[in-house]
């Protein structure tokens, strides 16, 4: 085999080395070495472009220069504890940094460990800029939010719609069977509700609905549940709640909504309401129960709470 020259090694030697220089400079990705202490050795054209630095303002710097305050420690401490690591570990992890004119981004820092001509460790750092893909992200999310909201409550009172509100309605009446304790519901209706869409239009109707059913969550207790079963009728669950102290409760509702008045035209409203206890393990038979309830109040006079018979 033929014998290379120390002349030819050095110059291969230096053509690789400027080869790897050339493509670190050309390369699309922020990369930037730091020593041992965390100062920066090297940062490519991308690397001070993405932060908004020139070269000589980045280089002999500590590279929580580029960190939020509140970070800079930490960094630190992850820093220092890498360079004493083994020499084939990497470091993939996301992080807020601080561009030149204030501005936060996020990305995403791939650390290498090399080792330099001085037997030293270096920290070699890829980041990624995945700002705009976390905001998208976030505004998923957000969204996300905003439909299981939709899907599960109601668009005019914000309350639980039928829907979701059937669903807790089972829930709770299983885990007040599993620990035997006391569960009740109400089921209202305002009364004579429809004169008030014909007389003033729906829009008044509409916010007569929205403010008292403020009113009515104000008065429930934190543990009761709020549902619009739909047009001008509503449920309340109230769990670990026996009829007599149910209706205790729907009589402070009953008097609040009748002693005040609603919009702009100071309208006076009175509901009618049915009470149904717990006895059999059935959404749909104490509902009814309830309903039938709520029938009789209506049929007596309305402005009246009404609890329904074991019987019903
Ligand atoms: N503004 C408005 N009106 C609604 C909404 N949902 C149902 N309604 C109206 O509520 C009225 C209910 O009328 P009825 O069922 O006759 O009941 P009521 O007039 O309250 O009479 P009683 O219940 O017997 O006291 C109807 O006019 C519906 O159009 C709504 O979301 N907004």
């Amino acid at each position: 085999m033929k014998e290379i020259s120390p002349d030819k090694l050095y110059q291969l030697f230096n053509r690789s080395k400027r080869n790897t220089e050339n493509v670190i400079k050309a390369a699309p990705i922020g990369i930037c070495i730091t020593n041992p202490l965390g100062h920066f050795e090297m940062v490519n054209p991308a690397y001070c472009e993405f932060y908004g630095y020139r070269q000589e303002e980045l280089l002999g710097q500590h590279f929580t220069h580029v960190v939020p305050e509140v970070n800079q420690a930490v960094l630190s401490a992850l820093h220092a504890e890498f360079m004493q690591g083994n020499e084939d570990q990497e470091l993939r992890q996301e992080w807020e940094v601080v561009l030149k004119n204030g501005e936060r981004r996020t990305i995403i820092a791939e650390a290498a460990r090399i080792e330099a001509d001085d037997g030293e460790p270096r920290k070699v750092t890829f980041i990624i800029d995945i700002t705009q893909r976390k905001q998208l992200e976030e505004r998923l999310k957000q969204a996300n939010e905003r439909l299981d909201h939709l899907a599960h409550h109601d668009e005019l009172t914000e309350l639980l719609n039928r829907r979701a509100g059937l669903q807790r309605l089972d829930e709770e009446i299983k885990r007040c069977e599993r620990y035997g304790t006391p569960f009740s519901i109400a089921i209202y209706d305002l009364d004579d509700f429809k004169a008030i869409n014909d007389t003033y239009g729906h829009s008044a109707g509409d916010s007569v609905l929205q403010q008292i059913t403020s009113l009515v969550s104000d008065v429930l207790r934190d543990t009761d549940l709020h549902i619009r079963l739909g047009g001008e009728e509503f449920l309340i669950i109230m769990p670990g709640v026996n009829a007599e102290e149910a209706y205790q409760g729907m009589e402070r509702v009953r008097e609040s909504v009748a002693q005040q008045t609603f919009t702009e035209h100071q309208l006076t409203m009175t509901l009618s309401s049915g009470i149904a206890s717990y006895v059999e393990a059935s959404g749909t038979r104490l509902l009814e129960r309830a309903d039938k309830a709520m029938y009789q109040a209506k049929q007596t006079g309305r402005n009246r709470i009404v609890i329904a018979l074991s019987s019903m």
